[in-house]
């Protein structure tokens, strides 16, 4: 089915739902994300390991970027100078940019939050800068994404109601400052609100009805997967979920493994990121039907099988595990290229098929069959 839209518009379309599960799409003036989707994270410009090419031809829709790295290098002006981000690194799909906050808590030394924004130091030069809603805006904007997110707070779990309910209510006034300095880009651009509120489900009802009173054309869940266990967060999506409007898309942050993927589709959850399947890569972990195979491990030495024979993935199909586990043993840089590509690979047919279940009606099936062939393992 195709979705024409015209160019310069970004709009939501349901086109069917199984239970609370959803499938849809969302349009950009770069292109269409069909949902439920799985976004590849681009932190620094690239899908680490991956070309574009490889990424378009797995499935991927759109991917991400990272406000905090390219601020500070090679510097948002610097990629406007070039041509923007889609130029720069030569991806034309939509591109999603996160705002920076999350990674200035995570990664930078010397952080100052106040209510004008967040004053940190590099970790790349140690340099100090200031990051306010607006500069944010700014930033996104210059990098040309096509979906940016509001500067937000997001607490570390487990934490205080206070200092969730602190971190939740500066998020929102920084929510009504981000909008308003977005109101000067151009046309068919979205920014999305993300709710806060830690583990505390009144807190979160609170951030994601005063979100939804500022009309929004998507919303981001944030402030999970943080280190709280799986039913934690399903738990906090399950209470978000009626406070959001249905026809706009849910973006589940920094989320996750292939199961966290099915239970929060079932819940209501439209798009995902993760850095999960190339940081896995990198790690020899895949992700497979079969579940999980480590190839670091020696019972691969002389198994001539590749990891599924049955993928249209090269890295899935054409590739023995002897040869993955020799490339893994001596630390070379294609074991962690193929392997990160094969995960980019099976993410995205998981989602693929998580549409095509939700559009026939089957969502349950769907996910019992694909646990059964994790279970099953790898015969
Ligand atoms: N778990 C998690 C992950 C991310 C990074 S999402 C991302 N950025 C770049 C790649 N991926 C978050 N980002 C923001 N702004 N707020 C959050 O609460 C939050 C929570």
């Amino acid at each position: 089915m195709t979705v024409h839209t015209p160019a310069d518009t970004f709009s939501f379309a349901l086109s069917a739902t199984d239970g609370a599960a959803r499938t849809g799409f969302v349009s950009t003036p770069r292109g269409v994300i069909r949902t439920p989707a799985f976004m590849p994270v681009g932190t620094v410009a690239t899908v680490k390991g991956l070309y574009f090419d490889q990424v378009k031809a797995a499935g991927a829709d759109i991917v991400l970027a990272n406000t905090y790295h390219l601020m500070l290098r090679p510097g948002a002006e610097r990629v406007a100078k070039l041509g923007g981000l889609h130029k720069f690194m030569r991806w034309d799909g939509p591109i999603l940019t996160d705002s920076g906050g999350f990674q200035v808590m995570s990664l930078s030394s010397l952080r100052k939050m106040s209510e004008n924004g967040v004053t940190f130091r590099s970790h790349v030069d140690g340099a100090i800068h200031e990051m306010s809603p607006e500069r944010s805006v700014e930033i996104q904007g210059l990098l040309g994404a096509d979906i940016q997110m509001q500067l937000d707070e997001c607490v570390r779990l487990p934490c205080t109601e206070e200092e969730a309910a602190r971190a939740m209510r500066l998020s929102l006034r920084w929510a009504e400052r981000s909008k308003r300095a977005f109101e000067a880009q151009p046309k068919g651009r979205a920014l999305f609100g993300i709710v806060q509120g830690g583990a505390v489900p009144a807190l979160r009802v609170e951030s994601a009805r005063e979100l939804a009173g500022m009309d929004f054309p998507g919303y981001s869940i944030g402030g999970l997967a943080v280190g709280e266990p799986q039913e934690v967060m399903l738990a906090m999506i399950e209470t978000v979920e009626p406070h959001l409007p249905t026809a706009k898309p849910r973006y589940l942050m920094g989320v996750g493994t292939p199961d966290d993927l099915l239970e929060s589709v079932a819940r209501g959850i439209d798009m995902f990121d993760c850095v999960m399947p190339t940081r896995s890569g990198r790690h020899a972990l895949a992700f497979t039907r079969f579940g999980r195979i480590n190839l670091k491990n020696a019972r691969h030495a002389e198994d001539p099988r590749p990891l599924d024979e049955e993928s249209d993935c090269p890295a899935l199909r054409d590739y023995s595990r002897a040869y993955l586990h020799h490339l893994v043993r001596c630390q070379e840089m294609l074991g962690s290229m193929l392997i990160s590509w094969a995960n980019i690979h099976y993410y995205q047919q998981l989602m693929a098929g998580a549409r095509k279940a939700i559009a026939e009606g089957r969502y349950g099936d769907y996910v019992a069959q694909v646990k059964d062939g994790w279970a099953r393992g790898d015969l």
